[in-house]
């Protein structure tokens, strides 16, 4: 694009500037709630709202709780929720196997969401971290994240997460190979219409902090995830993954974390064209409230100014903590 203009004062980019009307007018992105993923955390028990200390305004749910969150959600416009569990210290193993128990919380919460709520689509984590007692993604065999048993027991976390009726699937957990295996999985057991929403660009982030509280992995995580989520030095390297899950049956990709990655969301929607996430992750969310309880932003126009930008960078949506009070303040 060359964009041509006269010389001033013939052209004066102010005058589309000049009131909100026009701004409205000449605005080239939009946000509406219809851009929106929202994350949440779903805890044991029944009528509790626990909040999360490093991220204002997040609280973990049991499982009533969360249902009415998803009816609420649902009602301000926003399409979909995605449901990470706490797991208590009892339930996290070196086999990780209530990762693919039918009665787990996460496959409970996808069936009282489905029975209460069934026009909101419910998306779930596929990773070993909230089930494993080393807090990492994958096995650890002689200090060594192993890739393909892992990947075999992503394929029964996913399986469990299908059959309990999710629409889409979010394999989190950056081993290679993964994406085709649950495809492959899903197909040959009439899983038809699953969706797969590959975080195919994950990064190795400090940003993911307020978040391994939220679930309960914090503690837990012995060493860092470095040997499978991707350095932030590279940008290549983010579209060879994302052309990999995409050739491997990946219907969506996720760019995460989002603020920090913006230049690599516009690569990903440039070069592939394929529906394109953000995740504005919890770190984010926590330095935008944190600042603004401090009094030093203005905590309502940060959130809509971060969102927009990933809007800009060519993102179709966001997974976003904000979501229902971005949801709120656009009705
Ligand atoms: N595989 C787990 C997972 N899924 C989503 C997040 C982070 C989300 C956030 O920080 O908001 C993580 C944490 C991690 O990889 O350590």
């Amino acid at each position: 694009m060359r964009p041509t203009q006269a010389p001033f004062p013939a052209t004066r980019l102010r005058r589309t500037r000049q009131s909100p009307a026009i701004r409205a007018l000449v605005a080239e992105n939009t946000l509406t709630a219809g851009d929106l993923i929202w994350p949440v955390f779903v805890r044991e028990g029944e009528g509790i709202e626990e909040p999360v200390p490093s991220m204002p305004g997040v609280v973990r749910r049991s499982v009533d709780r969360v249902v009415e969150a998803a009816r609420e959600a649902a009602d301000l416009g926003i399409p979909a929720i995605c449901l990470f569990p706490y797991t208590e210290a009892a339930n996290r193993t070196s086999d990780c196997a209530e990762a693919w128990n039918p009665e787990n919380l996460s496959n409970r919460a996808t069936r009282a969401i489905k029975a209460a709520v069934p026009e909101i689509a419910i998306m779930t984590d596929v990773a070993l971290d909230p089930y494993s007692d080393t807090g990492h993604d994958g096995f650890v065999v002689d200090g060594e994240i192993v890739n393909d048993e892992t990947v075999e027991a992503l394929v029964r976390q996913a399986m469990s997460q299908a059959e309990a009726g999710v629409d889409i699937i979010g394999p989190s957990d950056m081993m290679d190979g993964r994406i085709g295996a649950i495809r492959t999985a899903l197909e040959a057991a009439g899983y038809r219409n699953t969706m797969l929403l590959s975080y195919a660009a994950k990064y190795a982030s400090a940003f993911y902090g307020p978040f391994r509280d939220a679930v309960g992995a914090s503690g837990a995580l012995k060493g860092d995830k470095k040997t499978y989520q991707m350095d932030a030095a590279n940008t290549d390297e983010a579209l060879r993954c994302v052309a990999r899950d995409l050739a491997e049956g990946a219907d969506m990709v996720i760019v995460k974390p989002g603020m920090p990655y913006l230049d690599i969301c516009r690569r990903v929607k440039d070069e592939f064209g394929t529906p394109t996430f953000a995740y504005q992750v919890s770190g984010e969310y926590a330095m935008i409230m944190a600042a603004a309880q401090n009094g030093w932003i203005d905590g309502d126009r940060a959130m809509v100014e971060s969102l927009m930008a990933f809007k800009r960078a060519g993102c179709d949506g966001i997974l976003t903590y904000f979501a229902p009070a971005m949801a709120r303040a656009l009705a």
